[in-house]
This record gives C-alpha cells, sequence and structure tokens, in this order.
C-alpha cells in the first residue's frame, strides 16, 4: 500500500469496515467539522504551530519557515472571522469556569443563575461554548432570552458547542478566541474552575493591571473556592511586593449572581454607560 493510499491515514474507516456514526467521535479543526474514530490522536492546531523543530536540520528550518508564513494567512483569516461574528454584540460579559460541572451539582446550578442573571440584566453571555460551566452559564442565558455566545477552540479530543449557544465559532488559535473573549465584553466573571479557568483569570488581570483594558471588573464567585487562591495573593504576593496593594482591588469576590451583576453595572456607570 502506497502512503498516499487514504486507507492509510490513522483511523479512516476501511472498505467493509465502516464504523456506525455513533462509534465516531466529533471534533473541529477550526470551522470544519471532522468525524473520527474514538480516541484516535490528533494534532490541533496550536500544537502544530508550537511544534519544536530541531534547529539542525537545515530542511526542517526551511519547512517550517515557509509554513509558518502560511500560517499567519490562516490567523488573520481568523481574526476576520471573529470580528464579523462578533461585531453586532451590544454589552456583553464574558463567563469563565470549569469544563467538568456537571448537571445538578450546586456550582452547575449557581453558573446558571449567573447566566440568567446577566441575561436578564441585558447582557450578551460570552463563554467558552464547551460543557460543565459553559453550558450552564449559556443556558441561563438562553433562558433569559439574552444572546447566548459561544466561543469553542480545538481540542485533541472530543468537543462539541453545547446547545444553549446561538452564536457559535470554533477557534483553531488559543490567542485568537482570548482576543475575543476580552474584545467583546464588559467584565468577567469567573465561576469555580481548574487550570484554564485560571489560565482565563490571570490573563484578564494582566491585562487589567498593565490598563491594556480599563474600568473593566473580575469577578470570582463562589467564596470557597476563590478565596484561598485570593488569601495566598495577599499573604504570598503583596508581603513579597511582588504585587500592589490596588491589585488586590481588581478582584471581586461575591458568592451571588445579584452581587455579580451589581458590580458590573456600577462600573459601567464609572464608563459613562447605562
Ligand atoms: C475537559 C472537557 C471538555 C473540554 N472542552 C472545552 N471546550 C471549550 N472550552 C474549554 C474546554 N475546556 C476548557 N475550556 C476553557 O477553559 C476554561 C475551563 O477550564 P477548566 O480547566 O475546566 O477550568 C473555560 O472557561 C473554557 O474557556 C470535559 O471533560
Amino acid at each position: 500500500m502506497s502512503s498516499a493510499d487514504p486507507s492509510d491515514e490513522p483511523g479512516r474507516p476501511r472498505s467493509g469496515d465502516a464504523p456506525s456514526p455513533g462509534d465516531l467521535e466529533t471534533c473541529y479543526v477550526g470551522p470544519v467539522r471532522v468525524r473520527r474514530e474514538q480516541g484516535e490522536p490528533s494534532k490541533t492546531t496550536d500544537r502544530r504551530l508550537l511544534e519544536w523543530v530541531d534547529p539542525r536540520d537545515a530542511d526542517l528550518r526551511a519547512e517550517r519557515t515557509m509554513r509558518d508564513s502560511w500560517r499567519v494567512l490562516r490567523i488573520q483569516s481568523e481574526f476576520v472571522a471573529g470580528f464579523d461574528a462578533l461585531s453586532e454584540v451590544a454589552e456583553a460579559v464574558t463567563v469563565f469556569g470549569s469544563a467538568r460541572l456537571v448537571p445538578g451539582s450546586d456550582d452547575f446550578d449557581l453558573a446558571v443563575r449567573l447566566g440568567r442573571a446577566l441575561g436578564e440584566a441585558g447582557y450578551a453571555v460570552i463563554t467558552g461554548g464547551g460543557p460543565g460551566a459553559m453550558e450552564a452559564a449559556n443556558r441561563g442565558a438562553w433562558d433569559a432570552g439574552a444572546q447566548s455566545i459561544g466561543l469553542n477552540i480545538e481540542l485533541p479530543f472530543e468537543q462539541h458547542l453545547n446547545e444553549w449557544v446561538d452564536v457559535g465559532m470554533n477557534f483553531r488559535y488559543f490567542f485568537v478566541r482570548k482576543t475575543m473573549f476580552v474584545k467583546y465584553a464588559q467584565a468577567f466573571v469567573c465561576l469555580p474552575g481548574g487550570f484554564g479557568t485560571l489560565d482565563e483569570l490571570f490573563e484578564a488581570l494582566t491585562l487589567v493591571q498593565t490598563k491594556k483594558v480599563v474600568r473593566f471588573p473580575i469577578v470570582l464567585i463562589g467564596r470557597d473556592h476563590w478565596s484561598g487562591l485570593v488569601g495566598w495573593m495577599r499573604e504570598v504576593l503583596l508581603t513579597k511586593g511582588m504585587i500592589s496593594p490596588d491589585d488586590l482591588d481588581l478582584l471581586h469576590l461575591v458568592d451571588e449572581p445579584s452581587e455579580a451583576v451589581d458590580i458590573i453595572g456600577a462600573a459601567a456607570a464609572g464608563r459613562g454607560g447605562r
């Protein structure tokens, strides 16, 4: 069999051996929906971009240069698609939180209530478009009749936009997606979450700390989850002089969705909005 034979590609169904649709997993390569066999290894676009190439190999270096030049066009087109899709969004709040929250849990319920409260206050809700807290917040926004936006990301395993999204996009590049989270929102609310949520929280914090975005409240909802981290910032980072006292004021710690809405409303009023 020659390597050009498409049946040589990993996981591709061979003739006479076609899997049923239910046996396949669904993922996205940017906007393209791909069905493939469960657990089939795949490389995301981000991984290809960041892949190490042995600098001692002149051929590999030359190939990388050529591919990276083309990549710039793909990155550009992703920005254009994102700007086009979101240009009509009015006032919006971006909500982050754990992809692993399960329906019926207290935190999932909190996320639904948050999405609903934001929606009822007139905000569109932007999430990562995935499961868990994202699905819950989108569902709350949907219930409130607000615009419910999901900005999904290509991952190496099965993922999909949750069913409560009415404007959705699938991004190839993390950094392009992150730009959209900030550019179209007036505030961030972080629900309980893990590494992904922390990454998004600290990205937002550094943007506000360095005044890349101004009057942009960052609300941490769920004192149980967040107070340990904020305490560590105060006791370690502040004590060592690695942050200033004002930096801690950038974070608002609350328990209830209504408190988050009040903080966001007050910041908008200070900006001259609402
Ligand atoms: C891990 C699982 C699904 C992954 N699917 C995701 N889809 C979209 N966005 C995601 C996904 N996972 C993480 N994110 C982003 O990070 C934040 C949550 O990360 P955490 O580590 O769970 O805290 C979230 O705000 C998204 O923007 C289900 O098994």
